[in-house]
């Protein structure tokens, strides 16, 4: 018989063969988690330190004959051909031959039919379906990848870099509760994992903080085995600029064609929830036609307030928890501790339940039982749920600023909603809805939805989202939304804890509570967008109006010219019951001296006082039900104090101090 021996695994080791779980499936794939992982960081590193993101990404293409030059791999003579998979044998050539003619009759037979259809030439339609089908054969080949990312966040301190970046699960953001991009410690080691699997180049890292004199340098791997850092090189550098922020470098194996939409749209719907920083995002091609800049600008000066670490809320403390947090204590009652290290317990509560327990112990001499029995307490008591007030929505200002500047709809609503609690964990649902727009990212007939959390743009499994479910199920109609313009719905949900499905944040799972808010969100959009649309019906009904009767003026004043015409010549006695100022009329329209086209003109400027005067009393009518309406104009200052309102009867206007 066989003994077990029972083996080891280092987090390392366990994330680099489930990789998948961490968003790194294919290369295509991986390319694109790895730059999202790096642009995250970067946002955080800045609003950590208060400062507007500048973010810089480029991704410097490598094909395989470059790479191999590049980092001294030898290709390999292929003298014994029938080792290679990309050479095949005669029996697959006349399978391939045979496939190849099939195929191409039908795309011929289809192309015929198209241009019947279309009018296009077929040789037209065929040459596309080739570039097509030459640009899907490019898709197969290993394709490398240098991507860096720049930014001027806090930077980190010299001796950190190897630790955070080289040792899975190592992160700053673990022990507080606080909203931010990262979570878990693992998205960088899994882009320096990912790369080692594949490319076996170190990663590199420069990066300086505040008053440090100089930008330190680093290279290294991971020891998949040990999970820890190997350092290749170490040096510092001058500084003479006094940058402060991080750049990390690494080599990665990818596909940039197949990912290339996903991470544009990730980059727009980055650059949608942070419209305060900038990105820079920069593709360098082997063929300098393929390569491209894209910019996404900075629109406002103001950053939402920045998340603050709140304290654990007592529902949510498990027993480990409990105990870390009573050996580090040093209060010497438990009704201190109680209030002093968790959010929701007033000294008065604290000393409730302390009366209750029966401990009025220090919390460092609780025995385990004692322990236990505080937890168990603990999970009885009835604590008010969290506010939200140490969490940083991206605000509705930040929201629609957002929409507007990269998609640029015909009408956008926004709502923010009030905090609510999951779990001992508060959360803020934030939404807006567009309608109409000519940006390609919003499709016609449809919802087109895009959602966040703490402020990152989550891009797969849509379906199975919190969000789109909650979207999808809203009676779009009960506020006479069509689809047919195409609605863009647009939900950021911010928490101390996300519950995400998986490390990889890609989706939240049902959850009622969640939903619950969400819902109520989009429907405050909805209603919003209700009203708008009716101004905008009632709007358009007037313009109708108007056009119609200015349709009949000239068949009115000829008629009526003739009709004049006809009584000029009328006799005395019919004469005598028309007025003076007639007699006028009737005199000039005699001389010729009043032609039809001076009753046109009289009719179309009585026409257009009549439309504007409807306007002015519609507006008058409505005054009360819609006086006040957000409209948001970037301010200068900082501060948000507000001006007493300036009202004159049609709106009201109120400026940021
Ligand atoms: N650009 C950067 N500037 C400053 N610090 C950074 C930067 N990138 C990473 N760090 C530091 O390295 C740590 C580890 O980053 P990593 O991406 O591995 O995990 P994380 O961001 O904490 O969590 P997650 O795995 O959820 O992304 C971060 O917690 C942060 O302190």
């Amino acid at each position: 018989m066989v003994r077990k021996v029972s083996q080891q695994k280092s987090p390392a080791e366990f994330f680099a063969e489930n990789k998948t779980i961490a968003g790194f499936d294919t290369p295509a794939k991986s390319l694109y988690t790895s730059v999202r992982e790096l642009v995250e960081n970067s946002l955080d590193a800045a609003e950590r330190v208060g400062v507007l993101p500048d973010v810089n990404v480029t991704l410097e293409e490598i094909s395989l004959e470059r790479f191999q030059k590049l980092y001294g791999v030898e290709a390999t003579e292929r003298i014994d051909k029938g080792l290679y998979k990309d050479v095949e044998t005669e029996k697959e050539r006349t399978a391939r031959m045979k496939k190849q003619k099939q195929a191409r009759d039908k795309a011929e037979r289809e192309a015929k039919k198209k241009a019947a259809k279309t009018g296009e030439s077929v040789e037209d339609i065929l040459r596309r379906q080739e570039a097509g089908r030459k640009a899907a054969a490019t898709k197969s080949r290993r394709v490398f990848y240098r991507l860096t990312c720049k930014d001027n966040g806090s930077g980190m301190p010299s001796d950190d870099i190897p630790n955070m970046l080289g040792r899975v699960l190592s992160s700053t953001k673990y022990n507080s509760v606080m909203q931010t991009r990262g979570k878990f410690g693992l998205g960088a080691k899994m882009v320096l994992i990912w790369s080692q699997m594949r490319v076996a180049q170190p990663m590199e890292v420069k990066s300086a903080v505040s008053g440090q004199g100089f930008v330190s340098f680093h290279r290294f791997n991971i020891d998949l085995h040990k999970n820890a850092p190997i350092v290749r090189e170490h040096r510092k550098l001058q500084n003479p600029g006094n940058w402060r922020g991080t750049e990390i470098s690494v080599v990665i194996e990818g596909n940039f064609g197949s990912y290339k939409q996903k991470l544009l749209k990730y980059l727009k719907l980055i650059a949608i929830i942070t419209p305060y920083a900038s990105f820079d995002f920069r593709f360098v091609a082997e063929e300098e036609k393929n390569s491209f800049y894209n910019t996404y600008t900075r629109r406002t000066d103001r950053m939402p307030e920045p998340p603050r670490e709140a304290k654990h809320h007592p529902s949510d403390v498990d027993l480990e928890l409990l105990k870390k947090k009573i050996a580090g204590s040093t209060n010497k009652k438990l009704s201190k501790f109680l209030s002093g290290d968790f959010s929701n317990i007033t000294s008065t509560m604290a000393n409730r339940m302390v009366t209750e327990l029966k401990l009025d112990i220090a919390p460092r001499q609780m025995n385990d039982s004692q322990l236990l029995k505080l937890h168990n307490f603990m999970q009885q008591v009835r604590f008010a749920d969290p506010d939200g007030k140490d969490l940083s929505p991206a605000g509705e200002y930040n929201l629609r600023l957002g929409v507007m500047k990269e998609l640029n709809p015909d009408m956008v609503a926004t709502h923010q909603g009030t905090a609510y609690a999951l779990e001992g964990h508060a959360f803020i649902v934030e939404a807006a809805v567009s309608i109409g727009g000519k940006d390609p990212a919003i499709e016609a007939n449809q919802l087109n939805v895009f959602r966040f959390a703490n402020r990152i743009p989550l891009l797969f499994e849509q379906g199975n989202d919190v969000i789109t479910r909650t979207a999808n199920q809203l009676k779009w109609n009960k506020y006479k939304i069509g689809l047919e313009q195409g609605i863009g719905v647009f939900v950021s949900i911010v928490s101390t804890k996300i519950p995400f499905k998986g490390t990889s944040k890609e989706y939240i799972g049902e959850n009622d509570k969640i939903s619950a808010a969400i819902k109520r969100s989009l429907e405050q959009c909805a209603q919003q967008l209700r009203t708008k649309l009716a101004k905008k019906e009632e709007a358009k009904q007037q313009g109708e109006k108007k056009k119609n009767l200015e349709l009949y003026i000239p068949d009115v004043s000829r008629a009526v010219h003739r009709v004049l015409s006809t009584l000029k010549d009328f006799d005395q006695t019919k004469k005598r019951c028309i007025r003076d100022s007639q007699e006028e009329l009737l005199d000039g329209i005699k001389k010729r001296k009043v032609l039809v086209t001076h009753f046109t003109e009289a009719l179309k400027k009585y026409v257009d006082k009549k439309y504007e005067e409807d306007g002015l009393q519609y507006q008058m009518q409505n005054k009360n039900k819609s006086r006040v309406e957000d409209i948001f104009l970037a301010s200068l200052a900082s501060e948000q104090k507000l001006m007493p309102p300036l009202t004159n009867g049609v709106c009201t206007i109120q400026f940021l101090k």
